[in-house]
């Protein structure tokens, strides 16, 4: 078990790719502690590994060496069933372009997750009221994905990825085909998530604009660490969260 106080410790993770017998490392050793309630963005160059590395952290990929300890648990130790529960757990996922189900609507696709879990509906129901209230979109419910905008949608994926309360929320580029306005939207949202319910938030950003909302950027260069800033000069925001109950 990971200290409880630390979200994410990674010491020396390593992955790599094969192409026919030749190893490709993308990620060398990497060492890192986020604590609880962080808030990290990822950030390097194009193929510098964060997409990997968010990946190995959210237990969507194994790394093929290192210790990994997220939420609380060592991934390493848990078999691929084990780690589907844990994620269905644990992690909330935000991608670049929403993966929202088309055939559902934005209720339906904020359940999702509930449905691997054996809630009653009842429960379920109030769950989704709460979260599509959280992100505003109460009114959207009934909506197909294609009934709404880009900046909708990426809200539906944010309500979706918090329905079940996770610790920990990972986003990958989640900005990334927004436009400006509904890109700051979203990022309030994910600070609001952040300061005002704890959640631990890793971000993969090419966006500086994106990654100014967290309170650390981690730098990857060429499969390790490279550098650790610290950011002081955050916007201020305004508490939104409890208005929508
Ligand atoms: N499944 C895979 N099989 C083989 N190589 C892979 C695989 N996934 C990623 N790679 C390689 O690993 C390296 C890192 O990829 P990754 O997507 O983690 O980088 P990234 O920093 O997120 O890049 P970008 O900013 O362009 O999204 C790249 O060279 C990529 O081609």
């Amino acid at each position: 078990m990971a200290a409880p106080e630390l979200s994410v410790r990674l010491r020396g993770l390593a992955k790599s790719y094969w192409r026919g017998a030749l190893e490709i490392p993308v990620l060398t050793g990497v060492d890192l502690d986020i604590p609880r309630g962080g808030y990290y963005a990822l950030m390097g160059p194009s193929g510098s590994g964060k997409t990997t590395l968010l990946n190995l952290i959210a237990g969507i990929d194994r790394p093929t060496g290192g210790e990994l300890e997220v939420c609380g648990y060592d991934l390493n130790g848990l078999d691929d069933d084990e780690l589907a529960g844990w994620r269905s757990r644990n992690v909330g996922f935000i991608f670049q372009n929403y993966n929202l189900i088309p055939v559902l609507t934005a209720f339906e696709n904020v359940e999702l997750p509930l449905l691997l879990t054996d809630m009653a509906r009842s429960e379920r129901r109030d769950r989704v009221d709460r979260a599509l209230r959280l992100v505003n979109l109460a009114d959207r419910m009934r909506n197909y994905p294609r009934q709404l905008s880009g900046g909708q949608e990426q809200r539906v994926a944010i309500a979706r990825a918090i329905v079940h309360d996770p610790g920990l929320l990972v986003a990958d580029e989640p900005t990334g085909a927004l436009d400006a306005r509904n890109a700051e939207e979203a990022l309030v949202l994910l600070e609001h998530l952040n300061q005002e319910l704890g959640k631990t938030i890793v971000l993969v950003t090419h966006d500086p604009k994106a990654a100014q909302h967290a309170r650390v950027q981690i730098h990857l260069e060429k499969g390790v660490l490279d550098r650790t800033v610290e950011v002081h000069d955050r916007p201020v925001l305004p508490r939104i969260l409890e208005d929508r109950g």
